[in-house]
């Protein structure tokens, strides 16, 4: 099995100037508690970490209000350099910090603004921004958080300036329906030689987020791609599935009962199954202060676990949620490591299928049967473990307190999306979700309306997309149409009204359109929400028929395939 090698783990402490100035013990850096932050390699260092006080300077004193920028800002000097000019200038009377940061880095742009022509198409504007969000970073300035990738992507748009590993699979589905299978086959590629060169695909392509991965689409792009290029595709990318497969199971064959490490879990009958993980227990670089204050709300608690556990949550792409928290409307109750995730579980279930049938084409019979057994142990153990018998839905698992997290929430589609469920739980599924998810504006991603993003009233393009596909593989073509339809048209009112298509939804109440909560303003763009909204515009559009408007579907067409 693979370790992650996102951070170099060495024996030799990696002593930065401003460790040695003394400054580490004088000002009790979170950092300090950081237990990967004297192992890290110099090249891959987050800013956080390179910069060390200065970094924690400048985002406690709220420099910029979003607490990414300063993550994504580029050193014009030797990192060094700055440190030790800061070190002696900042006692000076008049020092200005604000200004000392905008003569020792260049700060990231607010990107170009696409204006789309009055009376324009939600088709066309659609279209028009695949080359507004295509980015390369080939080669990258030296200390650039950003990291490099050998061909062209598509990011998210507004704040989001990189590659996002989860975003990505919903992003290439529109690329796809709009022919720019170039850019598909290129972005899978990139995610390959992430997998070669640091053994996991990172959150994205930033240094600081090189500890933690997201949810694992790897083999639904394979999948995707092989869709067009022919099984041929399987087979290219084989070794890169296996070390994904690696990244996710290491540690599994060592486990006790009862116990984690990582990103597995050892349950006290045997069974194994993942929960999300971040190497890193300290504060998010690109959201320092916000993870700062939230572990202050929990005194009760060990601050390195808060962080850890936030971590885990951003790796879990549901970046918060009430999924994660003891108590529904407390961020500082977040437990992401004590939980066996519905969603992640059944992605690995796709995986170990599609490494079987990559390793069947590769006339490998011993390790196509090898994953297919594991596929059907996972299959059993979500059905097992992960089935609410009382509720009749699928949910999450406490491994810690042994209990089943009876909440539901959108993430219940996943085994239907991957067809784990028998058609009976499938019924019992569909009924919990039309009876609780399905709000005017498409599918809410819980019922708790706390102030988080991934809760009410927020409806996301992708959780849509898994309930379409995963209704639809069980014969409820109505249900499925009646979310698909009604998020549609919520995108539609919205680009109406705004000429834009952003990250999130409100599916319900009275402000419908633009979603808000969480850590930072509603961005637009947005690579998933383009991705999804055209899809299923194409599924429900007649044969040969091109609907460029949400308002050219006809009422009663039957889904395309
Ligand atoms: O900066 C805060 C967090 O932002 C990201 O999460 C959100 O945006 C991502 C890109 O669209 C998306 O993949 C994720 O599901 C969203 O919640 C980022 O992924 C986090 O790591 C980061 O802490």
């Amino acid at each position: 099995m693979q370790k992650s090698v996102g951070y170099r783990r060495s024996k030799s402490a990696n002593i930065l100037p401003w460790m040695l100035s003394g400054l580490l013990i004088s000002v009790n850096l979170p950092v300090q508690a950081d237990g990967l932050q004297r192992s890290l390699g110099e090249n891959n260092q987050p800013p956080d970490i390179r910069f060390g006080p200065l970094y924690i300077a400048v985002q406690s004193a709220k420099v910029f209000p979003d607490q990414k920028t300063f993550a994504d800002a580029i050193p014009k000097f030797d990192p060094n350099t700055i440190i030790a000019d800061w070190q002696m200038q900042k006692r000076q009377r008049n020092f200005d910090l604000r200004h000392f940061i905008a003569l020792n880095f260049s700060l990231p742009g607010s990107g170009s603004k696409y204006v789309p022509p009055v009376g324009q198409s939600l088709r066309a504007h659609i279209n028009g921004l695949w080359p507004v969000l295509i980015r390369h970073s080939e080669k990258v300035a030296r200390w650039d958080s950003l990291l490099s990738l050998p061909k062209p992507y598509a990011v998210p748009g507004g704040r989001f300036r990189e590659v996002y590993y989860w975003d990505s699979y919903f992003t290439m589905l529109g690329l796809a329906e709009s022919g720019h299978w170039n850019t598909v086959r290129n972005m899978v590629d990139n995610f390959a030689s992430q997998l070669d060169r640091y053994g996991h695909i990172p959150n994205g392509n930033r240094t600081y987020y090189l500890s933690r991965s997201q949810p694992p689409f790897f083999s639904m792009m394979v999948d995707l791609l092989a869709s067009h290029d022919g099984d041929a595709v399987y087979r290219n990318y084989l070794p890169q599935l296996q070390k994904e497969y690696g990244y996710w199971m290491a540690g599994a064959e060592k486990l006790n009962l009862n116990d984690a490490d990582l990103r597995v879990v050892k349950l006290s009958d045997g069974t194994v199954l993942n929960r999300y993980w971040d190497d890193r227990d300290a504060p998010r670089t690109e959201s320092w202060l916000d993870d700062v204050q939230t572990a202050q709300k929990a005194p009760s608690r060990e601050k390195q676990q808060v962080w850890r556990d936030l971590r885990a949550g951003a790796a879990s792409g549901w970046d918060f949620s009430s999924r994660w928290f003891d108590n529904p409307n407390d961020l500082a109750s977040i437990r992401t490591t004590a939980i066996l995730p519905v969603d992640l579980n059944a992605l690995l279930y796709h995986l170990e299928v599609t490494l079987a049938k990559a390793s069947k084409l590769n006339n490998d019979a011993a390790a196509s049967s090898h994953f297919a057994e594991l596929a059907k142990n996972r299959q059993q153990a979500i059905n097992r473990v992960l089935w609410d018998k009382k509720q009749g839905w699928y949910a999450d698992y406490d491994w810690q307190k042994k209990t089943l997290r009876s909440q539901l929430t959108a993430a219940t589609l996943f085994p239907l999306y991957m067809q784990i469920a028998s058609q009976s739980q499938a019924d019992l599924t569909a009924t919990a979700v039309q009876n609780q998810l399905v709000k005017p504006g498409g599918l809410v991603t819980t019922t708790v309306n706390n102030g988080q993003q991934w809760d009410a009233p927020n409806g996301w393009a992708p959780l849509q997309w898994v309930a379409v596909e995963g209704l639809n593989h069980y014969g409820k073509q109505t249900l499925a149409r009646e979310i698909g339809m009604r998020f549609l048209n919520n995108v539609q009112k919205t680009y109406d009204k705004d000429h834009k298509l952003v990250e999130k939804y409100a599916v319900e109440g009275k402000n419908m359109g633009g979603g808000g909560g969480g850590e930072y303003p509603l961005q637009d763009g947005f690579g998933w929400t383009n991705g999804v909204t055209l899809k299923l515009m194409d599924s429900w559009c007649p044969q040969g028929a091109t609907c460029n408007n949400v308002a050219d579907i006809p009422a009663t067409a039957e889904k395309r395939e």
